[in-house]
C-alpha cells in the first residue's frame, strides 16, 4: 500500500453500515506485477463462466469449509497487506478468487456463501467498473406484496411482468432509496461486511455502459472524469452521467473461510 494510509475507519463510505473504499491501495508497479503472475499461469487454471472468466486459489469452498490449498507467494504478500491493514480479519486470509470481465460482463446480484468469514476484501485491477448493492429482503418483501396486488390486476388482464416493472420504475416500497454503488477504480480495495454483507446483494451489471448515478464515493467519479473524459456519456432519457467500459477489467476476491479440513474425512 502507499505510504499515508490511515486507519480503515477514515475509508467508510455512505451510510450503509459498511462499505469501505480504499483508493490507489496498491501502486500501478503492484498492479503491474499481479497482472503478470494472474496472465501467467497456464489456460487450464481458467475457469469459463457464462458471463466472465476465474481463477480459484486457495483451495475447494465447500458448504462445510475449505479444502486447502497453499496459496502461491505472490497471492500471499497482497492477502497478508490486506489482514495488516484492515485488522478485520481473525486470522489469515485462506481464498482468493480472481475475476476477468470484459467491457460487457458483470457478475449477477449475488450474496456470498455461508462459509466465508462476512468479510469481503475485492482488490480492482485495470478498468472501473460499477458495483452495486441492493437489499434483498426488502426486495423479497416488496416482491411478495406486489404479487399479491397482481393477484387483484390480473383481471384487468396485466401481466405480473408487466406489474412487476411498474413496481420497479415507480420504485414503490422506495426500494431505489436504498440501493447504492461504489466506483471500483483501478488499484482500490473495497471491504464490506456487516449489513452490506447479511442484507445487500452486490453485483455488476453486464453493460457496456455504467451508471454513476447512485454512486456514493462521489470524489472517484471526479477522477474518473479527469482521467478519461471522452468515455463520460450521458444517458438521453435521465441525463444521468454514465461512463462507457472499454477495457478488461480483473479483481481479486480476498476471503476468510474460518473452517478448513485438517484431513481427508474431516471438517
Ligand atoms: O469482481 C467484483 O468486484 C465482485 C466479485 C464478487 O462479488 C465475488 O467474487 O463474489
Ligand atoms: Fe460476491
Amino acid at each position: 500500500m502507499e505510504q499515508g494510509y490511515g486507519p480503515v475507519e477514515d475509508y467508510v463510505v455512505g451510510s450503509l453500515p459498511t462499505l469501505i473504499y480504499i483508493p490507489n491501495f496498491i501502486t500501478e508497479a503492484e498492479q503491474s506485477e499481479l497482472l503478470h503472475h494472474i496472465y501467467e499461469v497456464s489456460a487450464t487454471r481458467w475457469k469459463n463462466m457464462k458471463k466472465r472468466r476465474l481463477q480459484n486459489w486457495g483451495g475447494v469452498v465447500h458448504e462445510k469449509g475449505l479444502l486447502p490449498q497453499e496459496l502461491p507467494p505472490w497471492l500471499v504478500k497482497i492477502t497478508k497487506r490486506i489482514c495488516e491493514n484492515t485488522s478485520l480479519f481473525p486470522s489469515a486470509i485462506n481464498h482468493v478468487l480472481i475475476n476477468e470481465y470484459l467491457p460487457d460482463q458483470g457478475i449477477m446480484p449475488h450474496q456470498d456463501g455461508p462459509a466465508y468469514f462476512p468479510v469481503v476484501s475485492i482488490l480492482s485491477l485495470q478498468a472501473p467498473v460499477v458495483i452495486d448493492f441492493t437489499p434483498h429482503q426488502k426486495w423479497r418483501e416488496c416482491s411478495e406484496k406486489e404479487r399479491s396486488s397482481t393477484e387483484g390486476l390480473s383481471t384487468s388482464g396485466q401481466s405480473s411482468e408487466v406489474a412487476m416493472d411498474d413496481f420497479l420504475n415507480e420504485s414503490a416500497c422506495s426500494l431505489k432509496d436504498d440501493q447504492c454503488s461504489l466506483l471500483l477504480m483501478p488499484c482500490s480495495l473495497l471491504v464490506f461486511k456487516d449489513q452490506a454483507y447479511s442484507d445487500y446483494l452486490h453485483g455488476i451489471q453486464d453493460s457496456t455502459v455504467h451508471s454513476l448515478a447512485n454512486v456514493i464515493n462521489v470524489s472517484e467519479c471526479m477522477k474518473l472524469e479527469e482521467w478519461k473524459e471522452s468515455h463520460l456519456t450521458t444517458n438521453g432519457k435521465t441525463q444521468e452521467h454514465c461512463f462507457n467500459r472499454t477495457s478488461t477489467r480483473v479483481s481479486l476476491t480476498c476471503r476468510l473461510v474460518p473452517k478448513v479440513r485438517k484431513n481427508l474425512f474431516k471438517f
